[in-house]
């Protein structure tokens, strides 16, 4: 079952003219972008700064139009839809920022934080989001003392699970993560991938991945879309495109992958003198 759906999409901003232009010009942020994502599946989105990621996450979450092209949730064609109209959808589809911190009342707990989405979206009785949101921590890995935490006395790595807490309070089916963890060291970068697969196999989610980093997404995708000055130029699931990458600018990406193994470390060095 197709889940999500871009056909087409293009977004193009007009520049006014500035102190230091003399001419108004246009960004292409999104080129004709076409895919598809079945529920359950997992697809990366690759590629290196300023190529269109997050104006696609944008366009996909119905938080900006496209200039043209369709968007569709479960073969519903959202594209024209009103904010309120996106309601419908908005509760099966969720986010997680670069910057949870940045994104969260300063003034709200974690309890708050977790249960605004809940009020939102029609859990009325302050109890029941008491005992959804102890249940979403506990998902998340954060101890239950944390409730009564603000977003400031919280580590890094305890912000981004309260970030992911707060997506999948409502349950949604899919989540589009916008490069979430790489704020975060090695480590605990690990742990969150980690804590994403486990989620995704206890509540049966499906992913948007948006990261430049390819070594993230080579496991954790089942397919990866490489982006390009706001164009898709290569698709493929993670493992193939770790063999074969079509696209120079996904082998330059891949050649960037630090290699763990000390000896194939030193077969790439070979290769790179004899080329
Ligand atoms: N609101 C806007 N108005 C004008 N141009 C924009 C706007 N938003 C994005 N752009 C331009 O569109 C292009 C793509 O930007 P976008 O933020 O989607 O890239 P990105 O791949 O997510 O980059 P990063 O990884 O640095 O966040 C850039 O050239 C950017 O300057």
């Amino acid at each position: 079952m197709k889940l999500l759906e871009a056909v087409s999409l293009n977004k193009k901003y007009g520049m006014k003219r500035g102190w230091f232009t003399s001419e108004a010009r246009s960004v292409q942020a999104v080129n004709d972008v076409s895919f598809s994502l079945e529920s359950g599946e997992t697809l990366g989105l690759v590629g290196e700064s300023g190529c269109g990621k997050s104006t696609l996450a944008r366009l996909l979450l119905g938080l900006e139009k496209p200039s043209s092209g369709r968007v569709l949730y479960r073969n519903m064609d959202y594209t024209d839809w009103s904010f309120s109209e996106m309601r419908q959808i908005r509760s099966r589809m969720q986010m997680v920022f670069q910057n949870s911190l940045a994104s969260f009342n300063p003034l709200f707990t974690v309890e708050q934080i977790i249960g605004e989405p809940l009020r939102n979206y029609g859990e009325r009785k302050a109890g029941a989001r008491r005992i959804l949101v102890a249940d979403t921590l506990e998902l998340v890995g954060l101890e239950q003392k944390h409730i009564h935490s603000y977003p400031h006395e919280l580590s890094g790595g305890q912000q981004q699970r309260v970030g992911i807490a707060r997506a999948i309070a409502l349950r949604p089916e899919l989540i589009i993560c916008d490069e979430p963890f790489s704020s975060l060291d090695v480590t605990l970068r690990k742990q969150m991938m980690d804590l994403l697969q486990a989620l995704k196999r206890e509540l049966g989610l499906s992913y948007v991945f948006i990261t430049h980093d390819l070594s993230v997404v080579n496991r954790f995708c089942d397919s990866v879309a490489v982006m390009v000055q706001g164009e898709i130029v290569e698709k493929q699931s993670g493992e193939g495109l770790m063999q074969q990458a079509d696209h120079p600018y996904t082998r330059k990406l891949l050649s960037s992958i630090p290699v763990q193994d000390p000896r194939l470390r030193r077969k790439d060095r070979e290769k790179e003198y004899r080329e």
